[in-house]
């Protein structure tokens, strides 16, 4: 059995919504948040507007929201105003009305990591907030280059839960399409035009209108290409994202341990998961970001129509694929032949440093 700390009282109060929106330089953030203003999709929600530079440029072109929005200026959501943003999110949290939603425009050159380990750690922020998804706008002109020679630009395509693609009319968007296959296989690929709120909010593992879980959604439903994906391009492949799949219910102590070894995997950026348990007929939902991982937190049922399985999403800088599927394995109590088995895992857990490069 999960041990009852694990096991999280439901919320006196349903927690607000955050969305991160994100995307390089230019790509078409401001452009997106308008589409989705205009078309009355963040009725009632908050938003966050965070650029360089003193002078709020962004928060000028966001159209018609009043109130609504914060800028945070001269600085960076990911570094040196991380504790503005906490500050903003927190007086958001108190207003009555609480907001729908928050959306977090980050500037181009975030790393948006920062922020979810904040949404995941900070206990008072839990306490008002969830993480709902990222949303990454990245454009077919100048996606390609970018994704090739920026780290930023591929760690926001990597974390993204719905990524959306803008400036197809400018050029060619199958080089970039092709890019994002391979970072991040199982993000929906929404075209700007397309875009729309039911296509790219709510992408957590519960839908704030319905209160419905929907586990493809969250984990993203192209599972299938994602576990049969192998790396191919070699020279800028250091980050991406990597799908887990076991069809059998595991023990709560082999997952405790698959866990504690996985969060302390070299260039971990964030896992997300359901796990199937033997003793329990409730799916264990793991959010990890960083080496820090939120507390499992049990659902009441599993979510209707998706099969009972353990499914992980492991997202990561320059991951070792090989040692976590070995890992994986062999706590799902398939070792490979030429790797060690739980128990010689659990006994010396330095070898899975000896485990293969
Ligand atoms: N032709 C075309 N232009 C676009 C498209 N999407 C965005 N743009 C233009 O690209 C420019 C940059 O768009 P923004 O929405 O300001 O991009 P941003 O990501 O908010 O930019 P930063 O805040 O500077 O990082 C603007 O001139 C937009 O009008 C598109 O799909 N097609």
């Amino acid at each position: 059995m999960i041990p009852d700390r694990f096991c999280q009282p439901a919320a006196p109060v349903a927690p607000i919504p955050v969305t991160v929106l994100t995307g390089f330089l230019g790509a078409g953030k401001t452009t997106l948040l308008n589409r989705l203003l205009g078309q009355g999709a963040l009725a009632g929600a908050a938003l966050i507007v965070n650029e360089f530079g003193e002078v709020g440029i962004d928060g000028l072109l966001v159209e018609g929201t009043g109130d609504d929005v914060v800028e945070l200026n001269d600085g960076c959501v990911c570094c040196s105003v991380r504790g503005d943003l906490v500050d903003a999110l927190l007086r958001l949290g108190e207003r009555r009305p609480a907001p729908t939603r928050v959306l977090v425009e980050t500037t181009g050159l975030a790393d948006p990591t920062p922020i979810l380990a904040a949404l995941a750690a900070h206990p008072d922020l839990l306490a008002c907030f969830r993480l709902d998804g990222v949303v990454c706008v990245v454009d077919a002109l100048a996606g390609p280059e970018h994704l090739a020679h920026r780290i930023e630009a591929r760690r926001q395509a990597a974390l993204a839960d719905r990524l959306v693609l803008t400036k197809a009319d400018l050029a060619d968007p199958e080089p970039l399409q092709q890019a994002l296959r391979t970072l991040n296989p199982g993000a929906p690929l929404v075209p700007l035009k397309a875009a729309t709120g039911p296509a790219l909010l709510d992408a957590g593992l519960r839908d704030s209108r319905t209160g419905r879980l929907d586990a493809d959604r969250w984990m993203g439903a192209d599972d299938a290409h994602r576990h049969h994906h192998h790396d191919h391009g070699a020279g800028h492949a250091s980050v991406r994202s990597i799908a887990l799949r076991h069809d059998g219910a595991m023990s709560w102590s082999d997952v405790e341990a698959f866990l504690q070894f996985a969060s302390a995997e070299p260039g971990l950026l964030r896992l997300k998961g359901l796990f199937w348990l033997q003793d329990d007929d409730r799916p264990l939902v793991v959010h990890g970001v960083r080496g820090y991982l939120h507390p499992p937190a049990s659902l009441p049922a599993w979510p209707e129509g998706a099969a009972r399985a353990t499914r992980l999403v492991v997202i990561g800088e320059g991951l070792n694929e090989r040692r976590l599927r070995d890992l994986f394995a062999a706590f799902c109590g398939a070792a490979r032949t030429d790797a060690p088995d739980r128990d010689a895992l659990r006994d010396n857990p330095l070898s899975v440093a000896g485990m293969r490069f």
